[in-house]
């Protein structure tokens, strides 16, 4: 095997950030050596931390950093500290600041109900069992990003307004990446929109269409967004690949936690370009990796929060930004076995600290790749 020197740029951010990250760093350490690679690390700030020592969320240095790595990892940003700075004051916008820069307009969140935490979920068993869908938010338009965005318009300083953008550009590279995906899964497309009220809406389903003309093997189906964040948890195995934009995937992603277990269960890559193939066969990609969840004030600082999403992030990495396909499998079979032998920290049902599943799971990855 040959050896194989790839760059992270890591982020821990705020809250349970530097919590969940420490895990995800100690199994990339712990299954560097079983598969010809070394991982170099490079540690910076961002949100909170970057804003206490900076005083900005996001200087450009990192942003140099990043530009020169192989990938990014982050954990979380923002908290109560933070909670009366507005705009780009705030640790959020960092955040924001760093996708945009990097061009990540892609972000992938995989939810995939695993058996031994069907009873993790709120929801009937017969509903969670087995769902397995991808949700593909766009990441560097809409709302988040459209200008004018101001709180104060008027005077009193009791008007406020964002705005809400997108060209067919956006929406056809996001929503066409989705169809890509789909074909490596159960070739069905969900495209959630608003069209009933909102023009942006209808452009994306008048693009979605024509890009899904491209795609006779796929199927489309256009949902709007109330009835569809009810059918997720009421039917969440009708889907495959969910496309949507960026505030709906923001919101969609956080709802489908709940079939996972848990918010903590939920990984992300944000990808700029080619979609991830089969395993094996990407063309290594950049990318940023972080849990889908945020910097969980209120559990933070006491060994609680649940790294399997940072985890699973660790394996989305290996596999898309490394073409590390075998230890990205290891991992995910590993994160199956912790589960499987009942280790669980307190969101899921159990009494594990971060740290003892967060060494469960390197245990048994490594037992897969015989290291
Ligand atoms: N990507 C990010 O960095 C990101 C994402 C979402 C929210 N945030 C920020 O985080 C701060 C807190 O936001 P919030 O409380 O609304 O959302 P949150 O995601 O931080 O937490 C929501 C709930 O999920 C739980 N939770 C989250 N992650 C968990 C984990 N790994 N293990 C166990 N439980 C977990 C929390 O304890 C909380 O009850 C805010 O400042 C928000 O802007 C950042
Ligand atoms: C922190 C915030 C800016 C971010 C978002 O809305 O994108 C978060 O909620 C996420 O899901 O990554
Ligand atoms: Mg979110």
């Amino acid at each position: 095997m040959s050896d194989r020197t790839f760059h992270i740029l890591l982020l821990p951010g705020d809250g349970v950030g530097p919590e969940v990250t420490a895990e995800a760093r100690a199994l990339l350490e712990a299954v560097g050596p079983a598969v010809g690679a070394r991982f170099v690390f490079n540690e910076g700030l961002i949100g909170g931390a970057a804003i206490d020592a900076y005083g900005t969320p996001l200087r450009d240095e990192e942003i140099d950093a990043a530009l020169a790595s192989d990938a990014v990892f982050l954990g979380a940003v923002g908290g109560p500290a933070w909670d009366n700075l507005r705009g780009e004051a705030r640790p959020e916008s960092g955040l924001l600041r760093l996708r945009k820069a990097l061009g990540l307009f892609a972000n992938l969140r995989p939810v995939r109900v695993f058996d031994a935490l069907v009873d993790a979920s709120p929801l009937k068993p017969q509903i969670a069992r087995g769902a397995d869908l991808l949700v593909v938010r766009e990441l560097t338009g809409g709302l988040y990003f459209g200008r004018p965005s101001e709180r104060r318009t008027d005077e009193a300083g009791r008007r406020a307004i964002d705005t809400l953008p997108y060209t067919d550009h956006e929406i056809e590279r996001i929503v066409d990446l989705a169809f890509r995906l789909a074909r490596q899964r159960r070739r069905k497309v969900t495209s959630i929109d608003k069209a009933n009220v909102l023009a942006t809406s209808q452009l994306w389903r008048e693009v979605a269409t024509e890009v899904g003309e491209r795609y006779p093997d796929v199927t489309l189906e256009h949902m709007l967004v109330d009835a569809g964040s009810m059918r997720l948890i009421a039917r969440p195995r009708d889907f495959d690949v969910l496309v949507t934009e960026n505030l709906f995937g923001d919101i969609l992603s956080d709802e489908a936690g709940v079939l996972a277990g848990s918010l903590g269960m939920l990984p992300s890559a944000s990808l700029h370009g080619e979609p991830p193939t089969r395993p094996g066969t990407v063309a290594p990609m950049f990318g940023l990796y972080e849990p889908v969840h945020g910097s969980a004030p209120d559990i933070a600082g006491q060994g609680l929060a649940n790294p399997l999403g940072a985890i699973l992030s660790v394996s989305m990495m290996l596999r898309f930004s490394f073409g590390l396909a075998d230890a990205a499998d290891a991992i995910e079979a590993a994160v199956e076995d912790a589960l499987a032998a009942g280790y669980r920290t307190r969101d899921i049902g159990g009494t594990a600290t971060t740290a003892e599943l967060g060494a469960q799971v390197r245990e048994r990855a490594l037992a897969r790749l015989g290291g």
